[in-house]
């Protein structure tokens, strides 16, 4: 469903992604992990076109997306959030949610909103201001957002970032449930490796740009070359 061949991204002489390829069928969460500065980011903001590529070509379906601006891709079917859950402050829940409706399509049924409310578990009051809410509320808010569109594919940038012990186990919940309900392609950026193996069924690691390995993620966090990119201990691959 969402591919990438060869994908680059340099900065100036610095390549911070270096030739991925990956793929990401329907219904399957692909798990993406790697050290700091691994380019696990970079390579979220080159496939959702938020920065562009230096090289290589990403699709999803049959579609080419090489080249088109990120709104062009969202409007594909696909989708992605960020580290930072970054919501309008100032308006209300059931605002923000009229506000990504019109923003889509004024013609967007209220059932579509509703589904995406109820798929993400968000139950915070529709009058309590967005500013206000948790992380996790901030979260499944800014999900509903995205899949009252009704995505293909989907993109997470270290969705358990700010989230504690119960708020994981919620969120592992909801990535499984929108997996299963809507049959999207999911991808997920993420350093908690207890959730990546909880949520993927795939995972892969990224390391100075490029894939060290890909697999399971109860086979591909225990070798030695990923725990020598992760703890920084050249003699385990030796
Ligand atoms: N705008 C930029 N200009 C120059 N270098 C950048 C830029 N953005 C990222 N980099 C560099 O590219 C490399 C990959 O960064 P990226 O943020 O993609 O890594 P990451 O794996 O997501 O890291 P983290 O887990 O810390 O979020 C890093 O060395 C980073 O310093």
């Amino acid at each position: 469903m969402l591919a990438c061949s060869d994908l680059r991204r340099a900065y100036g002489g610095f390549v911070a992604v270096d030739g991925v390829t990956l793929a990401i069928g329907a219904g399957e969460v692909l798990g993406i992990a790697g050290p700091n500065g691994a380019g696990k980011s970079t390579l979220l903001d080159a496939i959702s076109g938020h920065a562009p590529a230096s090289g290589g070509t990403v699709t999803l379906g049959e579609r080419e997306l090489t080249g088109l601006p990120a709104h062009e891709r969202a409007r594909l079917g696909l989708a992605r959030t960020y580290q930072s859950p970054i919501v309008p402050e100032d308006l209300t829940v059931r605002e923000v949610l009229d506000a990504a409706r019109w923003a889509w399509s004024p013609t967007l049924a209220e059932e579509r909103l509703e589904e995406a409310r109820a798929l993400v578990r968000l139950a915070a009051p529709e009058r309590r201001r967005a500013g206000l809410l948790s992380t996790l509320e901030r979260r499944k808010l800014l999900l509903a957002c995205l899949l009252m569109r009704e995505p293909t594919a989907l993109l997470l940038d270290e969705p358990c970032s700010g989230l504690v012990g119960e708020e994981i186990e919620e969120l592992t919940e909801i990535v499984g449930d929108v997996r299963r309900a809507r049959s999207l392609a999911i991808g997920v950026v993420e350093h908690r490796l207890e959730f990546l193996d909880a949520v993927a069924q795939r995972v892969l690691v990224l390391d100075r740009g490029r894939i060290l390995a890909e697999g399971p993620a109860a086979e591909v966090f225990g070798l030695p070359a990923v725990r020598a990119a992760y703890f920084d201990a050249p003699e385990v691959v030796a």
